[in-house]
């Protein structure tokens, strides 16, 4: 591990994640980083086609917008911008780090743009799916306002244990710039209503089968 750089935001997302299973971090990206992907998702709505998403993957599909209303576009890593390649490239960057240090063993990443119009909401679940556990964490970069404010809703709550295995939540605000990253098999989790559209990037972090 000679040639590892230490990270100290890779470093305390790691131990957050061993010690909660799940990170708040507001520095993964910079300020500019952040504005450049959030004119990215801005301009990618006016020229593409985001689309319903769905429940479940490929093999069980059904759109069912009484669970989830958000409208997602999937990243292509074969046309990136030069925007989603800067975004990438941390990205891997990151999972190589997490193997190098942690041997988490991660093979592949899929990320998608979210909007969530203003009414939406993604009710509780959990990420992995039943028939492909691949999704190991899951990783969600805000693009809105730093102003976001609490009555603008879509809070992502996290149903955590508390100390006496009673369920608590954890309400997390999707302002600019943060990510969130949890363990895709264990957290069920949701998106409260939002009354103002939302910006974010979401993405998996995935094993071998
Ligand atoms: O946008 C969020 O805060 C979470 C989205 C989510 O749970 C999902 O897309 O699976
Ligand atoms: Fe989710």
């Amino acid at each position: 591990m000679s040639d590892i750089t230490v990270n100290p935001i890779y470093e305390k997302i790691i131990d957050d994640l061993l010690n909660q299973k799940y990170s708040i971090s507001d520095f993964f990206f910079s300020n500019e980083e952040t504005k450049q992907l959030r004119e990215s998702i801005i301009q990618q709505d006016t020229k593409q086609d985001f689309h319903q998403a769905a429940i479940g993957n490929s093999q069980n599909e059904q759109i069912v917008k009484s669970i989830r209303g958000d409208k997602i576009l999937w990243i292509d890593e074969s046309k990136m911008t030069e925007t989603e390649e800067i975004f990438f490239s941390k990205i891997n960057h990151f999972i190589d780090y997490l193997n190098r240090t942690c041997y988490m063993g991660i093979e592949e990443s899929e990320f998608h743009y979210a909007i969530y119009p203003e009414g939406t909401f993604y009710q509780r679940h959990v990420d992995a799916f039943k028939n492909d556990d691949r999704r190991t964490l899951s990783m969600v970069f805000y693009l809105n306002d730093e102003d976001w404010k609490d009555d603008f809703g879509g809070q992502l709550t996290l149903f955590l244990p508390d100390e006496n295995n009673k369920e608590k939540e954890l309400d997390i605000l999707p302002l600019a710039g943060r990510l969130a990253i949890f363990d895709s098999k264990t957290i069920p989790h949701e998106v409260k209503k939002v009354n103002k559209p939302r910006y974010s990037i979401t993405g998996w972090l995935k094993t071998r089968k």
